[in-house]
């Protein structure tokens, strides 16, 4: 094949990430007209990269996260906090939000993924943007808004490092309305797991679960905080598998008494509707409820440093093996030892994580 110039390489690369990208979009993308855009590609059809226009057929695994992408802050104090004055503190910044930190890892485990989300039209958004890109992550879906600023999630952390305060602006993220899903659906469609949090308003969590009912790929949920988790329907029929802890697990099921035993809120959940449920202990573990009944597996001993993204590592480890062919539970335990490497690491995502990192550590599960 003949070399390639650069803006037709650049071109090919964005119809690689995103099949369905029209000229106009590359044209937006990439500062060019979208008359060049078309003469572009006419070359990599003449030149043999591109074999031709129309039905695209779905290849390959793919896994799309649908959800949050925020700007995490983190201020460690130096000294026991004082109220009403200025404090020092060590800070720290990394992108965040559970959707967005499922993509990252499970693109830096291999699998195909998309993302779809919202992000303002500021200069965090674009460095989130640039970022996912760099990850391989198609990033054709993410819409960009002046309405609301990027989401921002700030944490305040004593000396010993437990939080004192947290505090966040999502509100972006009420603007994700089903419309969106709507847009996205040739992607979603496509896909064999969809992956979506709760950051969404109920009414698009809703929608996604409903329409999940004559799609062909499978869902999956994770409830974010136990706020965000009442915004599911009492009923999870439609969803495939469901992730979250014991509190938000309540916060779900709202039965009149109170869960305390992450077995049992597990199978609540299925018998709620939802095909399989993983209920997450933290350093005690997970209880798993699947097709063959009810497994619980022990956290592997671990020397945290940060416990950020540990649930969400834990949910892209479990899904990139079932995309490889595991069944739930196997699936979910090498799922808990990501989580379980990602708190001895102080980033969000694992900053080593790769399927080459997680393959090197799988000995530790038989400890
Ligand atoms: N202190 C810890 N030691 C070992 N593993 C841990 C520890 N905390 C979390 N993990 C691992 O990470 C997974 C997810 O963490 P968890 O805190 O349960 O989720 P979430 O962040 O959603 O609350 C756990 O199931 C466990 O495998
Ligand atoms: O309402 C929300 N709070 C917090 C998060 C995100 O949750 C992540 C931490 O998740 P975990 O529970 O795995 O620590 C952080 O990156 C933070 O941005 C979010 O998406 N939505």
């Amino acid at each position: 094949m003949d070399e390639l110039a650069p803006q037709e390489a650049a071109v090919l690369a964005l119809i690689k990430v995103n099949p369905f990208v029209g000229q106009q979009e590359v044209a937006d993308q990439l500062g060019l007209a979208r008359s060049t855009v078309a003469a572009h590609i006419v070359q990599l059809v003449q030149k043999g990269h591109i074999l031709g226009r129309g039905y695209v057929l779905a290849s390959g695994q793919r896994a799309i996260c649908v959800g949050g992408a925020v700007l995490d802050r983190k201020y460690n104090a130096r000294a026991p906090l004082v109220m009403e004055t200025s404090n020092p503190v060590d800070s720290g910044r990394s992108f965040g939000g559970v959707a967005r930190n499922v993509a990252e890892n499970l693109a830096r485990l291999g699998t195909a993924t998309g993302f779809v989300s919202m992000v303002g039209d500021d200069e965090t958004g674009r460095a989130i943007l640039h970022y996912l890109q760099d990850c391989g992550i198609d990033i054709s879906q993410v819409a960009m808004t002046s309405e609301r600023p990027t989401a921002e999630y700030a944490a305040i952390l004593d000396p010993a490092g437990d939080l004192v305060l947290g505090i966040s602006d999502m509100s972006i993220f009420d603007l994700i309305g089903p419309a969106q899903i709507d847009k996205a659906w040739p992607h979603l469609a496509a896909a064999s797991w969809v992956f979506a949090d709760c950051n969404l308003p109920p009414e698009t969590l809703a929608s996604l679960i409903s329409k999940r009912r004559d799609a062909r790929f499978r869902l999956a949920i994770d409830a974010v905080s136990t706020p965000k988790a009442a915004r599911l329907p009492r009923d999870l029929t439609g969803i495939d598998l469901i992730f979250m802890n014991i509190d938000e697990a309540n916060a779900v099921l709202r039965l009149d008494e109170v869960i305390t035993d992450a077995g049992e809120a597990a199978l609540a959940l299925q018998a709620a509707g939802a095909s399989e449920a993983v209920v997450t202990m933290g350093a005690r573990g997970i209880a798993v409820a699947g097709r063959e009944g009810l497994k619980f597996f022990p956290a592997v001993e671990a020397r945290p440093v940060d416990m950020t993204g540990a649930g969400d590592a834990m949910i892209a480890g479990t899904l990139h093996r079932l995309l490889e062919g595991d069944d739930l539970y196997r699936a979910a335990r090498t799922g808990a030892l990501l989580g379980t490497l990602t708190t001895e690491s102080p980033a969000s995502v694992h900053s080593e994580l790769s399927e080459r990192f997680l393959a090197a550590n799988m000995h530790r599960l038989d400890r």
